[in-house]
């Protein structure tokens, strides 16, 4: 069997309702045995899945079931409070907006600091720069503030630096829905090529459609637990018989 490109074992992470979460050095050396304190749940618990690599993954379930957050524990953005994730390869994070982008540096600043994060020499920078700009299509806005930009804009150039990047693990959370749809379509020919070059995909979204055509296999979240990790097909009817959602 080839070897997992993700493992993910009894992976737990819980959140505060009140406050922004934040660890102090007493809950550090409480460890797992920690319990949850009044005001405190768990956004899931006892996840366990392995990847293969150039698998191509959906993550499904309703508002707040803790989609954005698998990803952002796969990206390493944040760390579980039970468990592991172990990722054996680069990862390429499309998740929120201004993930890793800088506000206050320009367009240009921003694709040389992200490709080179993700270990871009500037001379590989240099050499795809106009190609990333130019599939953005913001030839325009290259020396302007990333804060200027409209939400679109962002995406496009976030989209475009990440999908140039060689990592072999994609994450692309929902924010393509903010694209314009021939944006999207663009967006969507791109995730073909890299799927067919044998990338794996963790994909967030809450269109069927666009589930059905990446991802061959789904992980449904529901109530801090995984429901089914199964065909995609399978995984998308039990969460449409779950939630009386019509199927289309
Ligand atoms: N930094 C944080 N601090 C406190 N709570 C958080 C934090 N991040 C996420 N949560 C909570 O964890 C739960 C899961 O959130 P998450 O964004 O992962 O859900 P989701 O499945 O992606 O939802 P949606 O479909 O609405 O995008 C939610 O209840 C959310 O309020």
């Amino acid at each position: 069997m080839t070897e997992p490109i993700i493992s993910v074992t009894d992976l737990g992470i819980h959140f505060r309702r009140n406050k922004a979460r934040r660890r102090s050095f007493k809950d550090l050396f409480a460890g797992s045995a920690r319990r949850s304190r009044p005001g405190e749940f768990w956004a899931f618990r006892n996840l366990s899945f392995d990847v293969a690599p150039g698998e191509a993954i959906g993550v499904v379930g309703r508002n707040g079931q803790g989609k954005s957050t698998l990803l952002k524990l796969v990206a390493g953005v944040i760390l579980p409070d039970e468990g592991r994730v172990r990722v054996n390869a680069g990862v390429a994070p499309l998740i929120e907006i201004t993930g890793g982008f800088v506000s206050d540096l320009s367009v240009r600043d921003n694709v040389y600091l992200t490709a080179g994060l993700h270990g871009m020499t500037k001379a590989e920078v240099a050499a795809r720069f106009d190609e990333i700009i130019a599939f953005a299509e913001i030839e325009d806005f290259v020396d302007t503030p990333y804060k200027h930009l409209s939400s679109g804009m962002k995406v496009r150039i976030a989209f475009s630096v990440i999908a140039q990047l060689d990592e072999p693990v994609i994450l692309v959370d929902e924010v393509l829905a903010v694209g314009d749809k021939a944006f999207r379509e663009k967006c969507y020919g791109r995730i073909d090529e890299l799927l067919s070059a044998g990338r794996t995909l963790f994909f967030v979204s809450h269109n069927e459609r666009d589930l059905r055509r990446f991802c061959s296999r789904g992980i449904y979240l529901d109530k801090g637990k995984l429901v089914l990790d199964g065909p995609i097909a399978d995984v998308l009817d039990r969460y449409n018989a779950d939630y009386n959602n019509p199927t289309p």
